[in-house]
């Protein structure tokens, strides 16, 4: 494992994209139904024509990308090859990578997790990757220390977008509710950050579709000092008002995420392209 000196922190670069392109974080999602309705086959021949148009559409154009590993899995190791080049290109384009992987374990193995994605001699590190914090915040130490080193960033399951995740996320113990718990380890992670006036480095996943569970649970997110990853904008229902409303004072560090509903302007580069640069820019509207 490796870390190099880095000058700039994941969230000072999340920052410069934003402004620079907008708030939007375009998902790469290849679902068999997308991939099929862009008239490619579900193989990988097919996942890596559908890949490659995303990167040619979104590299440069977009601030920020979020691949989601699953659907690279699917195809075995010659999926995750299609990923690992998709990865490398947009880094190389600047745009910036937000790996969806929702990696979490034991802290033993965290720490192979952190060296897989965030570690500079990584095959194909990521900027970001999303962590699951099930295990305990304090599992997620190596991700936390390795992403700290390298200029990388975390993004921690908070309030998620699904219904199912309000069963865990609401639960409270001694009055602190396990979403809190979240909030409070990433504040505390971004505390020098803020010290130093610069947005932190540890995110939040905190959906659009969470509805008033901020509010309910007492939640101080402009306080985390971290990127807020919103997903659930577009097909989950999710609209511009409802990032308003979930976030408040909080919306500077909201990163929304879109996936089928920019996907869908596919398979043409230019009108995939377009969807993208168009949705950021009324995102921009909405979070200024
Ligand atoms: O709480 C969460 C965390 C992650 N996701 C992921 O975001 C995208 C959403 O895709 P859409 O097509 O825009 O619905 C997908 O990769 C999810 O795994 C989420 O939806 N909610």
């Amino acid at each position: 494992m490796t870390s190099a000196v880095t000058t700039t922190t994941f969230g000072e670069r999340l920052r410069a994209a934003t402004d620079s392109f907008g708030p939007l974080c375009a998902g790469i999602d290849p679902h068999r139904s997308l991939v099929e309705s862009w008239g490619l086959t579900y193989d990988v021949d097919g996942l890596t024509r559908f890949t490659e148009t995303c990167v040619e559409a979104f590299a440069g154009h977009v601030g920020v990308v979020k691949p989601q590993s699953a659907f690279f899995e699917v195809f075995g190791s010659r999926g995750v090859a299609v990923l690992e080049r998709a990865v490398l290109a947009l880094c190389e384009s600047g745009t910036l990578v937000v790996l969806d992987g929702k990696r979490g374990d034991i802290g033993s193995t965290m720490a192979a997790y952190a060296e897989a994605y965030l570690a500079d001699d990584a095959v194909a590190p990521a900027d970001a990757l999303t962590v699951s914090p099930y295990l305990g915040f304090e599992a997620l130490r190596p991700a936390l220390d390795l992403a700290a080193g390298t200029g990388r960033g975390v993004f921690v399951l908070g309030l998620t977008s699904n219904p199912e995740g309000r069963s865990v996320q609401h639960a409270r113990l001694r009055d602190v509710s396990v979403a809190e718990t979240m909030v409070r380890g990433a504040e505390a992670e971004n505390a020098q950050a803020r010290s130093q006036g610069r947005l932190g480095s540890v995110g939040l996943v905190v959906g659009a579709t969470v509805g008033s569970a901020v509010q309910e649970l007492g939640l101080d997110l402009a306080a985390c000092n971290g990127p807020l990853l919103a997903p659930g904008v577009g097909a989950q229902g999710g609209t511009s008002e409802d990032l308003r409303r979930v976030f408040g004072d909080a919306l500077p560090n909201v990163l929304p995420s879109s996936s089928r509903d920019v996907l869908s302007a596919g398979p043409g580069v230019e009108p995939l392209r377009e969807q993208a640069v168009r949705t950021s820019a009324n995102l921009a509207e909405i979070l200024r």
